[in-house]
């Protein structure tokens, strides 16, 4: 199948190397650096999905209509993505594969005449350097649309995909989303420390916040009467009861995800972003939060403190330590 990459860094090049491996006719657009890189080497895949190495078409912008598309850029990048290559994808169906709670709306309101569908993926992998990928945790890739059960063309792409990397079709995917958005309450302490996921969670005072950050989530959810999907272990009842326990007692979830993720450094998708230099994806992770907390008439604030905080370390380019983290989060935890 002629399959098109849009935006190969960790997870578009961990997707175009795995479906290129599996018989399948992949082209990628890249930009800068990583259109030269794959240009001339392909892209090199290591870790949790074996070794591969894929020499996918590479082109800035589409010139064939693709039979599927990916579109696996970061959120703030989706937009200008998707516009670039709409003449040749409108029409056929497009994945976004994105973290967050806007890329398939974006995708459809820029494709009216695709079928848009999400892919919430719990795989880390590390764009170590144009063209060179490292998985660090090979996990499922979750598939859907909409908010109610699953549909006979998700059920196709999610066949597709699965001859790649283990992908599962779900039902409820609006609420699957918010609860991926809970996870990736795991994204903004190691973009503001330069830790890894797994140091954060390791640091017991970094975990305190990491935790009243997602009951924080859960409850704006809950406000926005969101029904949470089932995401690996988590549901919409397990949350809500998370949400409600005390703070010492909610340390729990992120000290599984960490058992989870295995012992290879997660650096997770923002900190990456920092260490490249370029603008994260905050402003639709806890920045989301913040923004649908407003809409409930919510207060959300280690959310808000944590969105400023990663925007700090963006403008400054410095990792704060542990202990300033905390000094600034400490008076949020006593009011929790
Ligand atoms: N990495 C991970 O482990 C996981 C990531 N996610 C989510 O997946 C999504 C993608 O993340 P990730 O793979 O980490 O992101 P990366 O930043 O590694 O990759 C995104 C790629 O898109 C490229 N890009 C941006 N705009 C364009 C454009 N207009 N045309 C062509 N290429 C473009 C970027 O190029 P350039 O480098 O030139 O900017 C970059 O190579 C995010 O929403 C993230 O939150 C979800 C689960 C895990
Ligand atoms: C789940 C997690 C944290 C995996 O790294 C992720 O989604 C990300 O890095 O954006």
């Amino acid at each position: 199948m002629r399959i098109a990459v849009i935006g190969a860094g960790a997870l578009g090049g961990t997707f175009a190397t795995l479906l290129t491996r599996a018989g399948h006719e992949v082209t990628v657009t890249a930009r800068g650096a990583g259109l030269a890189a794959i240009r001339a080497d392909g892209i090199r895949l290591r870790g949790g999905f074996g070794e591969a190495h894929a020499r996918p078409a590479v082109l800035e912008r589409l010139v064939e209509r693709p039979e599927l598309t990916l579109v696996c850029t970061k959120a703030q990048d989706a937009e200008a993505a998707i516009g670039e290559n709409a003449v040749m994808i409108n029409g056929s169906p497009v994945i976004v594969v994105q973290n967050g709670l806007d890329g398939v709306q974006t995708a459809k309101r820029l494709l009216p005449h695709s079928e848009c569908f999400g892919a919430l993926s719990i795989i880390a992998a590390n764009y170590t350097e144009p063209g060179q990928v490292t998985v660090t945790t090979a996990a499922p890739t979750y598939l859907g649309r909409g908010d109610g059960p699953i549909d006979q063309e998700t059920r196709r792409w999610q066949r597709v995909l699965n001859e790649a990397v283990p992908t599962r079709a779900i039902e409820n995917f609006i609420g699957a989303q918010w609860t991926k958005l809970i996870v990736n309450m795991l994204n903004a302490l190691p973009a503001i420390t330069g830790l890894s996921v797994q140091q954060v969670i390791a640091h017991p005072g970094l975990r305190r916040v990491m935790t009243a950050s997602m009951r924080e989530a859960v409850r704006v959810g809950a406000g926005r009467n969101v029904r949470f999907g089932a995401l690996q272990s988590l549901s919409n009842r397990s949350l809500r009861v998370f949400a409600r326990l005390p703070l010492w007692a909610g340390q729990i979830l992120p000290l599984r995800m960490r058992r989870r993720m295995g012992a290879v450094p997660n650096r997770g998708s923002t900190l990456q972003s920092i260490t490249r230099g370029q603008r994260t994806e905050i402003d639709f992770l806890n920045g989301a939060i913040v923004r649908e907390a407003t809409a409930a008439g919510l207060p959300a604030p280690i959310n808000t403190l944590l969105t400023a905080l990663v925007h700090e370390v963006e403008r400054s380019g410095a990792f704060l330590t542990p202990a300033a983290v905390l000094t600034r989060a400490d008076v949020l935890l006593h009011a929790e």
